[in-house]
């Protein structure tokens, strides 16, 4: 106990960040994306602050549970220029917010998120703000993604495009009944490029994504609950509103204290993005930081059963 007391001394909560910072150093860099790759943040910011519009709200909860929503719903909650700004700016919040342990991507008024605005794309369509756009998105994503807390995309109505993109840079998916993912990049001769291609193929496998994207198929709960896409059904009869119903699915996974919570998203993280031995080496230095702390020496001497 003595031991287990001076280890959790000696692993403070800088050695916490530690731990993340060799994980996300190990991943190479925390974003796909700087200027080695010729991307600059400021410029493509500004450029899409000339499409504004709608915006990204997050409500944090005393109870370690956020909610991101995607706010603009005279266009079916499509991201503006300033919206995707807006979602880097609040993806920055979260990374900094050390008491979370779960979040839940929405979209306002019932439906998830349309994709990108049209307006914005028509205006930015040329390939150099293509690839700046579509970088600093990936970047937001792949952060969005990566952070400590466990993520579930509410889908209600549609999530097309981007939107279903979107709703992959999340942990887990829970489709509301008639609810649809569909990726209609090919309708619209695209491919995903918000880096929803790359987690698709992760979560449903490749012949599944295959299919998903060379077909744009319509994805109704049931087809995406078969195939892996969604982990859940929210049924239209059950108490509360859709929100409540989710937050109460995600109460499972994030019931109890923020450094164990955080501690089980790392070492899945991990296990998902790094090859095994710096996962193994990652997962050693998590464990570092919950062995012998405050749950882990209550759960000792509450000499707890798992029955
Ligand atoms: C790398 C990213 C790639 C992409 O995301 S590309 C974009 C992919 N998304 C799309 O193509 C969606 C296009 N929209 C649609 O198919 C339909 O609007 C949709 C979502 C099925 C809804 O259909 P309906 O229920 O009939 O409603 P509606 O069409 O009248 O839409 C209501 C208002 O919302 C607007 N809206 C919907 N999706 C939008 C979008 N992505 N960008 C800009 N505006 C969009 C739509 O124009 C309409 O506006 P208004 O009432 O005519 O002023």
């Amino acid at each position: 106990m003595v031991l287990c007391a001076v280890r959790r001394q000696l692993l403070s909560s800088s050695s916490t960040c530690g731990a993340w910072a060799r994980f996300l150093q190990r991943q190479g860099r925390m974003f796909v994306y700087s200027s080695i790759h010729g991307f600059n943040q400021e410029e493509i910011q500004e450029k899409l602050q000339a499409f504004p519009g709608g915006s990204i709200d997050l409500l944090t909860q005393e109870s370690g549970l956020a909610v991101l929503t995607i706010n603009y719903p005279s266009r079916m909650n499509a991201f503006s220029g300033s919206m995707m700004v807006d979602l880097e700016e609040r993806v920055s919040q979260l990374e900094g917010w050390t008491d979370g342990k779960g979040l839940i991507v929405q979209g306002a008024s019932g439906t998830f998120c349309s994709g990108s605005d049209l307006n914005a794309v028509r205006a930015i369509s040329n390939p150099q703000d293509g690839m700046k756009m579509c970088m600093f998105m990936q970047n937001t994503l792949t952060r969005l993604l990566r952070l400590p807390l466990i993520s579930v995309a509410l889908v209600e109505g549609r999530a097309l495009g981007g939107g279903a993109e979107l709703s992959t840079a999340c942990d887990f998916r829970l489709m509301a009944s008639g609810s649809v993912i569909q990726f209609v990049h090919k309708h619209m001769g695209l491919v995903p490029g918000w880096g929803g291609a790359a987690r698709l193929v992760r979560i449903v496998g490749s012949q599944n994504a295959l299919k998903l994207l060379g077909g744009a198929v319509k994805v109704d709960p049931e087809l995406a609950l078969q195939i892996g896409l969604a982990d859940d059904i929210l049924q239209e009869e059950g108490t509360g509103t859709p929100l409540q119903r989710a937050e109460n699915w995600l109460s499972i996974y994030t019931k109890g204290p923020a450094p164990v919570i955080q501690a089980v998203k790392k070492v899945v993280l991990s296990g998902r993005e790094l090859l095994l031995s710096e996962a193994l080496r990652t997962e050693k230095d998590v464990f570092g930081t919950v062995w012998g702390g405050p749950a882990n020496l209550q759960a000792l001497a509450s000499k707890s059963k798992h029955r």
